[in-house]
C-alpha cells in the first residue's frame, strides 16, 4: 500500500519477553505515534471471531429492534447512518457508518437495551469486554513501568474494572459502497477525530482496510493497513488474528501533560488504486470492534508520579494548548474531563469554536 504508516509492532506475549524492552517500546511508539501494533494472547482468535459474529447478527437485526436502543445520554446504545459527525467542521454529511455501543454488564447481563438477537450471547459479551479492559490494565502497567512512574501501577490501579467509568465496547458496521451511491468523493465513513479516554483497542479484519492516521511529523493522512505491511506475507501470521492495533486517547495524553500523543485519525472509503494493491475490498461492508478504556469516574487526574512525565509539563502553556483546555489548573475527575471534552465537542458543532482542531 502507497504510503502506509509505519507503525511500530510490539509482541507483549513473547515466552522470552523483557518487560522493561517491551515497556520502553510502548512508550516511544506512544511518544511518537500514538498507534502501535500489538500482538497479544491475552483475547483469543475465538472471542474475536465471536464478537464480529455478534456484532454481524447485531446489524443485522430488523431497524426497529435496533431503533428501541437508540443511544441515550449515559453514550450507551445504537447509532444510525449519518447521525453521528465525528468531524462536523469539515465533514458534508454524517459518518457513513451504524454503531452500537455496550456500557457494563451485570453478571454476564446486559442492562441496557439490546435488540433481541443478541440476547443469546449476552455472556460472551460481559466477557469479551471483561476481557478487553483486563488488556488495557495490562498495557497501562506496562505504561507505568516506561514511564518510571513510582508506583509504576499508578495507571492500572486507577481502572479498576469494578467501579462506574466511561468505558465502552462499540461495534460498527460501514455498509458497502454499493449501498451508499450518494457518497461523494471527498465523503468519509468515519469524520476526523481523537478518541476520549485513556487507551483505546481497535480490532480490525483482513481486507477492511479503510483507518487513517494523521501522520504527527509528516500531517498527511496515512493509511494503516490491518497487517502491517512487513508481516502480511508470513504464513504463520495469516492463521492467526491480524494484531490489535491500541491508540492513546485524550485523556491519558492530558494526563502525561501530552507526552503520550493522542493521534488524530478517521475511516475513510476504500480507494480503487489503493485497495486492490493491498488485496483489499472495495465491495464489502467494514466491521470494527472497539474498546474505550476510561479510568473509574471519580479518578482525580493528579500528577503523574513521573520525571519524565513531569518535565514535559515544564512548558505549562505549551501544554494547555496542545490540550486545547486553557490554563485550567484544577485538578479534573476522570469524569470531568470526559465532560469538558464532550461539551468541546458540542461547541464545534454549533460553530461556537472549542474543540481539538
Ligand atoms: O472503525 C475504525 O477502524 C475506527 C473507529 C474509530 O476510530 C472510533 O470509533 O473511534
Ligand atoms: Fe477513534
Amino acid at each position: 500500500m502507497t504510503g502506509a504508516a509505519t507503525l511500530p509492532i510490539i509482541d507483549i506475549s513473547a515466552e522470552d519477553a523483557d518487560q522493561a524492552q517491551i515497556a520502553k517500546e510502548l512508550v516511544d511508539a506512544a511518544i511518537d505515534y500514538g498507534f502501535v501494533y500489538i500482538k497479544s494472547r491475552d483475547i483469543s482468535a475465538e472471542q474475536i471471531d465471536g464478537a464480529f459474529n455478534v456484532s454481524r447478527t447485531l446489524f443485522d437485526s430488523p431497524l426497529e429492534d435496533k431503533q428501541r436502543c437508540k443511544i441515550e445520554k449515559n453514550n450507551q446504545g445504537w447509532t444510525g447512518m449519518h447521525t453521528e459527525t465525528l468531524d462536523p467542521k469539515t465533514q458534508r454529511v454524517g459518518d457513513f457508518k451504524e454503531g452500537f455501543n455496550f456500557g457494563p454488564f451485570t453478571n454476564g447481563k446486559a442492562i441496557q437495551p439490546i435488540p433481541q438477537n443478541i440476547e443469546p450471547h449476552q455472556a460472551e459479551l460481559a466477557a469479551f469486554r471483561d476481557a478487553c479492559h483486563q488488556l488495557c490494565r495490562k498495557l497501562l502497567l506496562l505504561f507505568g513501568i516506561g514511564l518510571g512512574a513510582n508506583p509504576p501501577e499508578f495507571f492500572s490501579a486507577a481502572h479498576d474494572p469494578d467501579l462506574p467509568s466511561g468505558s465502552i465496547l462499540r461495534f460498527l458496521y460501514y455498509p458497502p459502497p454499493s449501498r451508499t451511491p450518494e457518497a461523494h468523493p471527498d465523503d468519509v465513513r468515519a469524520g476526523a477525530h481523537s478518541d476520549y479516554g485513556s487507551i483505546t483497542l481497535l480490532f480490525r479484519l483482513r481486507g477492511q482496510a479503510g483507518l487513517e492516521i494523521l501522520e504527527p511529523r509528516t500531517g498527511r493522512w496515512a493509511p494503516v493497513p490491518v497487517d502491517p505491511p512487513s508481516t502480511s506475507k508470513d504464513d504463520e501470521d495469516a492463521a492467526a488474528p491480524p494484531p490489535i492495533l491500541v491508540n492513546i486517547g485524550d485523556l491519558l495524553s492530558y494526563w502525561t501533560n501530552g507526552l503520550l500523543r493522542s493521534t488524530v485519525h478517521r475511516v475513510a472509503f476504500p480507494s480503487e488504486p489503493e485497495a486492490l494493491a493491498a488485496g483489499e475490498s472495495t465491495a464489502d461492508p467494514r466491521y470494527s470492534v472497539v474498546y474505550f478504556c476510561h479510568p473509574a469516574g471519580d479518578t482525580l487526574l493528579t500528577p503523574v508520579p513521573s520525571q519524565r512525565v513531569q518535565a514535559a509539563g515544564q512548558n505549562e502553556s505549551e501544554t494547555a494548548r496542545i490540550q486545547g483546555l486553557g490554563n485550567n489548573k484544577k485538578i479534573l475527575t476522570a469524569d470531568e474531563h470526559l465532560q469538558m471534552r464532550l461539551q468541546a465537542t458540542y461547541l464545534q458543532m454549533y460553530g461556537k469554536g472549542g474543540g481539538k482542531e
